[in-house]
């Protein structure tokens, strides 16, 4: 579905993405996890058309992001979710008006009454309720504010989610809940998720596959199994070190 290339991207004289390659099938979930600074926001950016990329080729369903047309259709069909919920959303809006944004550009024809019942279907399946509708992000706790941003990525039906850091501003309660809601979305839908994270124990409880980022190079990939329990790269290795305990810290 997702097929990076050879990706590279340099600020001025500082290389930061070299020969990235990897992809994302339809209703997987990958992890790319690295050190910070190793490059995995900017993969994002480039996916996201926030940055142009230096050189290689981003390929969604086959056709290259570099054309305007394909540019329009994963617009529509990858979404992004950020690290802090807070500053994503306008906090002048009420939740209505978040959530009614990407609708009135999605489903500009669509009557009141098909709008409340989408907006009330969105709500429930991030699991928050229509009484929500009228208030300010201020007025909900920083998960709900992120279940929102989740709400709103999920407006235009998209096939890939591009999540990231999205539990980092979230304590670990909160995110296991926040874990739970993802695992659900992608069970009921089958969602793709390419999930930006430096968190191998998140990685761990949400991802089939992993790319392990080292300085703007991938220095590894697999199951997320294989390389947790038996990495290949010594990279790799004093990432785990530094994280996880038994199992997988080595
Ligand atoms: N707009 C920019 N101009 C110049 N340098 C940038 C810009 N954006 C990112 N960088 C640099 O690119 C490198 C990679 O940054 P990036 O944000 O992609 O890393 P990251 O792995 O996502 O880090 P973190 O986990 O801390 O978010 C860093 O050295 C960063 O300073």
């Amino acid at each position: 579905m997702l097929s990076v290339e050879g990706l590279s991207k340099h600020y001025k004289d500082h290389q930061v993405l070299t020969d990235v390659s990897f992809g994302v099938g339809k209703s997987e979930i990958v992890g790319l996890v690295g050190q910070s600074g190793s490059g995995k926001s900017t993969i994002a950016k480039c996916l996201l058309g926030l940055e142009r990329p230096g050189g290689g080729r981003m390929l969604w369903h086959g056709h290259s992001l570099g054309e305007r047309a394909v540019r329009r259709r994963a617009r529509h069909d990858m979404q992004a979710v950020f690290q802090d919920p807070r500053s994503s959303l306008n906090p002048r809006w009420t939740i209505r008006q978040l959530l009614s944004e990407p609708l009135d550009n999605w489903f500009p024809r669509e009557g009141a009454a098909e709008r409340r019942k989408r907006l009330v279907r969105l709500l429930d399946r991030v699991a928050l309720t229509a009484e929500l509708l009228d208030r300010h992000p201020y007025e909900l706790s920083t998960g709900q504010c992120q279940r929102v941003c989740i709400a709103r990525a999920l407006a235009p039906e998209p096939e890939l989610l591009v999540l990231d850091e999205p539990l980092s501003a979230l304590d670990v309660s909160v995110q296991a809940r926040l874990i739970e809601l993802l695992l659900d979305l992608h069970r009921t839908s089958g969602i793709s998720y390419l999930l930006i994270t430096h968190d191998f124990a998140v990685v761990s409880d949400i991802c089939q596959r992993i790319v392990v980022l080292d300085q703007g190079r991938v220095v590894e990939e697999g199951v997320v199994e294989t390389v947790l329990t038996s990495p290949s790269h010594a990279y790799t290795l004093a990432l785990l070190r530094d994280v996880l305990p038994m199992p997988f810290g080595v």
